[in-house]
């Protein structure tokens, strides 16, 4: 093996994307692949904190969730895993600044995709509000964020979580 190869080996596969983008799916499925460790940011602090991601937003609230998730993201990207960020951890900056020089791919997701792959098509009452157009306004606002992260992309609507690992091989293979 190269060194360059073996650096390589040692580093962090990222995936970022917005929610319903298949990052926690890909990469599992990734993982499995290369035969590495997959770690899914999200899930790492639920089992850490004892409760569901949710549950940390309802009872903390959203800034300790933030708070948490950085420094975690921000450990475990030393970790030689595939790594799965939650839609959100490119809002810091800091995160950005760990995640440079790094590979990143990001999981491009139309919102209307987005929105069928979470479950969030059927019509709701007005008073739940409109989860569709919020997916519209969180991807407008964190696309610039993951392309500035990403050093590469991966269209992800028309394409099966498989065919997306497969596009991700090529790339880590070229
Ligand atoms: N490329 C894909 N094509 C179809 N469905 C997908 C794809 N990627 C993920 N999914 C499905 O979309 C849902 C959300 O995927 P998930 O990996 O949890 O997304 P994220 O972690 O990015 O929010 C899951 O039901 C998953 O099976
Ligand atoms: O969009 C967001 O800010 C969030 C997305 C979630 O992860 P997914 O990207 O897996 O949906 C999770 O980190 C948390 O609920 C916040
Ligand atoms: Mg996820």
């Amino acid at each position: 093996m190269t060194d360059t190869a073996r650096a390589i080996e040692d580093q962090a596969i990222v995936l970022v994307g917005a929610s319903g983008s298949g990052t926690s799916t890909v990469g599992r499925l990734l993982a499995a692949e290369l035969g590495r460790e997959h770690l899914d940011v999200d899930a790492v602090i639920a089992q850490r904190a004892g409760k569901s991601v949710p549950d940390i937003f309802i009872d903390d609230g959203e800034a300790a969730f933030r708070a948490i998730e950085e420094s975690t993201t921000i450990e475990l990207l030393e970790r030689p895993a595939v790594l799965s960020l939650g839609s959100g951890a490119v809002l810091s900056e800091s995160v950005r600044a760990a995640l440079r020089g790094r590979q990143v791919f990001w999981l491009q997701v139309s919102a209307g995709t987005a929105a069928e792959r979470v479950g969030l098509t059927a019509a709701r009452p007005v008073g739940f509000g409109n989860v569709r157009g919020r997916l519209i306004q969180l991807l407008n606002l964190r696309a610039p964020l993951y392309a500035e992260v990403a050093t590469s992309s991966v269209a992800t609507d028309d394409h099966t979580a498989d065919e997306v690992v497969g596009r991700i091989l090529e790339r880590l293979g070229g």
